[in-house]
């Protein structure tokens, strides 16, 4: 799948006064069949409004003012938003599906997780039973190697990781080819994360499907992601795989998303970004990081620099990195 130009601002209207904010700005992804991308940044920085934009479940205020989502199937490039509002309800959850970032949100606490999956299943697909829906339920929870009781408990019987799982499963449960998971491990401790994490990395190799992961965890893309698109102020402004990024990161904001993370036997204080990130109502000309970064010129203060790839597969969105002014980090 990949983006073109996307542009999802959030356009309010407060007695009588408009204000935009610029939540996507002019983002250009294409993500490979088969991988896992991850995508980081801190909170506030338009990850989630960028997934839900993906995902074609956009609701008002937001709206999509430019650009293209597009997915490939069967050969097909299918331009998301030139669909009607129903093709793009056939699209979502069989073949593009979503995890979203509390499990409370799409389990029912008074009604069994199996009603929750038939009633699921019966929606979203046609012609099938309610005793298919549910045989189909179990043969999917075997699959996982998740307990099969599950099905038989209420939400809040279950521990949170164990819910989160079940959230993983009703979203691949039709076979989903993309899979965007926003912040699947938050609010969940380091082992349950670990057991989480393993789980979609199961399936995406069982499946050969995409998913892509918002964490602002660096740790967990680390872990799992093939490729890290670091994400400032509505804008990629940095993308490479994995390995290259935790090497050789390139961006100012993406070296401190790096060297601030602890590090085993490390007793020092790591340094985080001086300042806080700039409102996207209210965006400050030029690079948005410029305020905060210590190398800014004047360039950035006046321009915005696109993002551009300087090493193979490695694309960055700083005039430091274009005038060879190599930042110290
Ligand atoms: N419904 C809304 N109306 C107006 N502004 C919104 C709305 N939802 C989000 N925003 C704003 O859009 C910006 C991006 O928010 P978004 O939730 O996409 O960020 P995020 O990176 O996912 O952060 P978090 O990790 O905290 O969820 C923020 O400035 C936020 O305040």
């Amino acid at each position: 799948m990949r983006t073109e130009n996307l542009k999802s601002y959030y356009i309010l209207d407060i007695f009588g006064k408009k204000r935009v904010v610029k939540a996507v700005d002019d983002v250009n992804i294409s993500i490979r069949e088969n991988e896992i991308y991850g995508i980081a940044g801190e909170s506030g920085c338009g990850k989630s409004t960028l997934l839900k934009a993906l995902f074609a479940a956009i609701e008002p205020p937001q709206r999509i003012v430019g650009g293209k989502v597009l997915y490939r199937e069967n050969e097909k490039e299918i331009d998301v938003y030139s669909l009607s509002e129903e093709e793009r309800r056939k699209l979502r959850w069989s073949f593009i599906s979503y995890v979203p970032q509390g499990s409370m949100s799409v389990l029912n606490p008074v009604v069994k997780i199996k009603e929750t999956f038939k009633d699921f299943i019966e929606s979203h697909t046609t012609g099938k039973t309610k005793e298919e829906a549910y045989e189909m339920a179990k043969e999917h929870i075997k699959e996982l190697g998740l307990p099969i009781e599950i099905l038989n408990a209420y939400p809040h019987q279950l521990s949170g990781g164990m819910r989160q799982r079940v959230t993983i499963a009703l979203a691949t449960v039709l076979s989903p080819k993309v899979i965007i998971a926003d912040e699947p491990t938050t609010a969940l401790d380091v082992v349950t994360q670990r057991g989480v994490i393993q789980l979609l990395k199961e399936i995406q190799s069982s499946r050969q499907n995409t998913i892509i992961l918002v964490t602002h965890d660096m740790g967990v893309h680390a872990n799992v992601a093939d490729r890290i698109a670091i994400m400032y102020a509505g804008k990629i402004i940095e993308e490479a795989k994995t390995e290259e990024i935790f090497e050789n990161p390139m961006h100012p904001y993406t070296k401190y998303l790096i060297f601030s993370l602890p590090k085993f036997g490390d007793k020092g204080r790591r340094e985080s970004a001086p300042g806080s990130p700039p409102s996207l109502a209210d965006l400050p000309p030029g690079c948005s990081f410029h305020p905060r970064c210590p190398h800014a010129f004047d360039r950035c203060r006046k321009e915005i620099p696109p993002l551009k790839e300087y090493l193979p597969g490695h694309k960055v969105a700083c005039w430091l990195v274009e005038e060879g002014k190599n930042a110290a980090s």
